[in-house]
């Protein structure tokens, strides 16, 4: 079976993580600006949902109110079917534990006072997922392995600085690990990362998506990266606070219907030939991101879109509506016009 191809469902799971009509607005001298705007996202547990979008989009405050760092303006945040905000505090407690959250920067998140040693066994003795000093220090042996610090008794007695950014991202993971989350939040993980330290790092994400099952919320801004990391899983595409196209992540990155996931792809300039084929067909209008503070009527990606048509798109806002099985876009004209089915030969992987 082709990867563009349904796989039978019968799903009727409690998704683990569910964003539903999510808002954030936050006051700025500049008047409020709505971050994120009635989004719906769902992940289920041990699956991967990408979230792309350019800087400034909204992911960040998408991925904090999912991890119930921020509470929604409006909206409901609900872990394994629960709403967050209404949980007693023992239970937001638990999820807070569910849910891991690794930053862009380690050096900002890892406490630089504290050896690797103290950062990964103070979660494991505060919730009592060991019992004593010994047993703490041979589970942080283990998890250090576990994210290719080797031979981890050498990493035990160094401080963040003493370690390479790649090395402290590991470290970052391996604290996310202490208290066996159901969900971890990846935000940008690898994007101050060199390239090939990237590509080590997501292969080892790659491994503990697979061997753990842990469910993923990866964020990036990088189609490429959403590709590489979230194949088997779902991609969500961002633009001004709003997702602008939804689906299984072959499908966004074959067979893009939205004029700025399509966009988004001809900015990649790796030669990436799954990705170059769809390249090349979209000229923006203006490179000029509209301020949040001052978002042009109707559909915010007309003043840039290259099907931009008067009267249709300067009018409503779109809805996010399913344009092919399993695929959704808010864009007046592809609903319109349909986006057509995806060829059953369409070259994946
Ligand atoms: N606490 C805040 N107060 C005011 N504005 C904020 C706050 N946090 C974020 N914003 C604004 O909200 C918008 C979305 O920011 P966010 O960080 O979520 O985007 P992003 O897609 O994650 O971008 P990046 O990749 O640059 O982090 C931006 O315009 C940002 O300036």
């Amino acid at each position: 079976m082709s990867a563009l191809e349904e796989a039978p469902v019968a799903e009727t799971r409690t998704p683990l993580m569910t964003l539903d009509g999510v808002s954030q607005v936050f006051d700025t001298k500049a008047g409020p600006i709505r971050a994120v705007d009635g989004i719906n996202l769902s992940v289920n547990p041990g699956e991967v949902l990408c979230l792309v979008g350019e800087s400034g989009s909204g992911k960040t405050t998408a991925a904090r109110m999912a991890a119930g760092l921020a509470r929604p303006t409006s909206g409901r945040v609900a872990f394994d079917g629960t709403d967050i905000w209404s949980m007693k505090r023992n239970d937001f407690g638990a999820f807070r534990r569910s849910v891991q959250y690794v930053h862009q920067d380690p050096y900002a998140s890892l406490n630089p006072t504290r050896t690797i040693q103290q950062t990964i066994t103070a979660p494991l003795l505060k919730h009592g997922v060991v019992k004593g000093s010994k047993a703490a220090a041979e589970k942080a042996v283990e998890l250090l392995t576990k994210v290719d610090l080797t031979p981890a008794e050498n990493f035990l007695p160094k401080y963040p600085h003493q370690l390479s950014g790649g090395q402290r991202q590991r470290v970052a993971v391996a604290r996310a690990l202490t208290l066996d989350p159901k969900l971890i939040i990846a935000d940008e993980s690898t994007s101050m990362l060199d390239v090939s330290i990237r590509i080590s790092v997501l292969a080892m994400l790659g491994r503990l998506r697979d061997d753990l099952g842990v469910g993923f919320l990866f964020i990036t801004h990088d189609l490429a990266i959403a590709k590489y990391f979230g194949w088997n899983g779902k991609t969500a595409v961002m633009y001004l606070g709003r997702i602008v196209e939804f689906g299984p992540t072959p499908k966004i990155i074959n067979a893009p219907t939205h004029p700025y996931t399509r966009a988004l792809i001809d900015a990649i300039p790796e030669p990436d030939p799954d990705l170059t084929k769809t390249k090349g067909r979209e000229t923006l209008r203006s490179l000029e991101i509209p301020s949040l503070a001052h978002l042009p009527g109707g559909c915010s990606f007309h003043p840039r879109c290259p099907q931009f048509e008067d009267g249709l798109c300067d009018g409503v806002v779109p809805e996010l509506v399913e344009v092919r099985s399993g695929q959704s876009a808010a864009c007046h004209v592809v609903a319109r016009d349909g986006a057509g089915e995806v060829r059953p030969d369409e070259p994946v992987a």
